[in-house]
């Protein structure tokens, strides 16, 4: 073992079974060892095989604080340019979200900063708010392409989410998201630029920068046939796929990113009862988004009981983006989770650790299991319920991603 917690407190473990024995598989007076960034051992202190000094190099006593999986932030577009707070002012005083981005606001003028910004500054102003997902407890974090809506600048976008990753020493999971708004040099014309999507996708591929495709699917975005397309160019590619789906209204969204077996379905406020269905023959996740419908004062709630009834996993991510979700912690996320959408707080820690990890198609993390991943956070608290009841605040004693420290 390189280390162990002798933590006299609890190691949660959220179950990945959702009838598993706790509420969050939680291991009283627990213990967790690992070496070479692996789990050797997650357990009760008392059933080591010896005592940790002599098993460790290192042994760290964490004094009865909770330890969990690492959080797994599985939706985020935080890497843009200059931010949005006056159109945040602008909703205030009634207008909507769509009347701005129809007068060619919203996703457009974050385009406008990001085409603006080079390579070097867009990762200085999208370090800070990486750091700060991190500092939360993130140890996997998905970052989205999106802002760009050109060739060389979605290729700056997804070179700048890699360079996140070598800069924080933790995993980023990238996703084209081309299709996210039709940029002002197309006039109008959407499924040329869905051509044009297409054609960019194959080459950033090439050079190493896309793991997944996602399309915004929606009135303001676009149509499931244009979606359809672009799900086709990633399947011929072998990526998988996701989708911005039924975030505003019902485009049958859900059911579509379900038909190519994706990875997740996102936002689904008003994903139908066919949506949900499909979704669960597919085992394709459910991604909430609480921090967008809470900015926006969304009023439809996303089918929580059916997705329960039906055993649709359902993730938590924080959707960090300049105009629907400025949110730049996933331990808020799981709060706003429950307020809003009345998750219990086991299942938002799951949704923020195991299935967070299945809606980027990853199985070696989200557990405190042996042979996964030594992610994990120590939190200055001493049950699993605190994390989803704090607002704000710094509850996290430490951080630690593949077995190394990184807060
Ligand atoms: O407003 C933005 O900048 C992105 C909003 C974000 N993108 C999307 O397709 N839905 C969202 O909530
Ligand atoms: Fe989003």
């Amino acid at each position: 073992l390189d280390a162990a917690t002798d933590d006299g407190g609890s190691a949660a473990a959220p179950s990945d079974d959702r009838d598993g024995a706790s509420r969050y598989g939680l291991i009283e007076a627990g213990a967790l060892g690992w070496r070479d960034g692996r789990i050797v051992f997650a357990g009760r202190m008392d059933a080591l095989p010896a005592a940790p000094a002599d098993l460790a190099a290192d042994v760290i006593d964490a004094g009865g604080d909770l330890v969990t999986p690492g959080l797994v932030d599985c939706h985020t577009h935080l890497v843009f340019a200059g931010d949005r707070a006056s159109e945040f002012e602008q909703r205030l005083t009634g207008d909507s979200y769509e009347d701005i981005a129809r007068a060619g606001g919203g996703i457009v003028s974050t385009v406008r900063a990001t085409r603006a910004a080079s390579e070097d500054e867009l990762l200085a102003q999208s370090l800070p708010r990486a750091r700060a997902l991190v500092a939360d407890g993130v140890t996997t974090l998905e970052v989205k392409s999106g802002y760009g809506l050109d060739f060389a600048n979605e290729r700056k976008m997804l070179r700048v989410a890699r360079a996140l990753g070598d800069a924080l020493g933790v995993p980023v999971r990238t996703t084209f998201l081309g299709a996210h708004a039709l940029p002002p040099e197309f006039g109008g014309d959407a499924d040329g630029y869905i051509d044009a999507v297409c054609d960019w996708l194959p080459r950033l591929h090439a050079e190493g920068l896309v793991d997944a495709v996602d399309a915004f699917c929606e009135r303001i975005g676009f149509t499931g046939t244009q979606t359809r397309r672009v799900f086709e160019a990633a399947r011929a590619l072998g990526l998988p796929v996701k989708l911005h789906a039924d975030q505003l209204s019902d485009g049958d969204g859900a059911a579509l990113v379900a038909e190519f077996g994706g990875l997740s379905a996102d936002h689904v406020e008003h994903t139908s009862a066919a949506g949900v269905r499909a979704m669960a023959a597919a085992g394709t996740v459910a991604v909430l988004l609480p921090g967008a419908f809470h900015v926006l004062r969304e009023t439809t709630l996303p089918p929580i009981d059916a997705f329960r009834e039906a055993g649709v996993a359902m993730a938590v991510a924080t959707d960090c983006n300049p105009g629907t979700s400025p949110l730049m912690s996933l331990r808020q996320g799981m709060q706003l989770a429950c307020t809003h959408f009345r998750l219990t707080p086991a299942e938002a820690l799951r949704g923020a650790t195991v299935h967070g990890a299945r809606a980027l198609g990853l199985g070696d993390r989200g557990v405190l299991r042996t042979g996964l991943r030594a992610d994990f956070v120590r939190w200055r608290v001493r049950e699993p319920a605190a994390l989803c009841y704090w607002l704000g605040g710094d509850l996290v004693a430490s951080v630690h991603c593949g077995g190394r420290r990184v807060v």
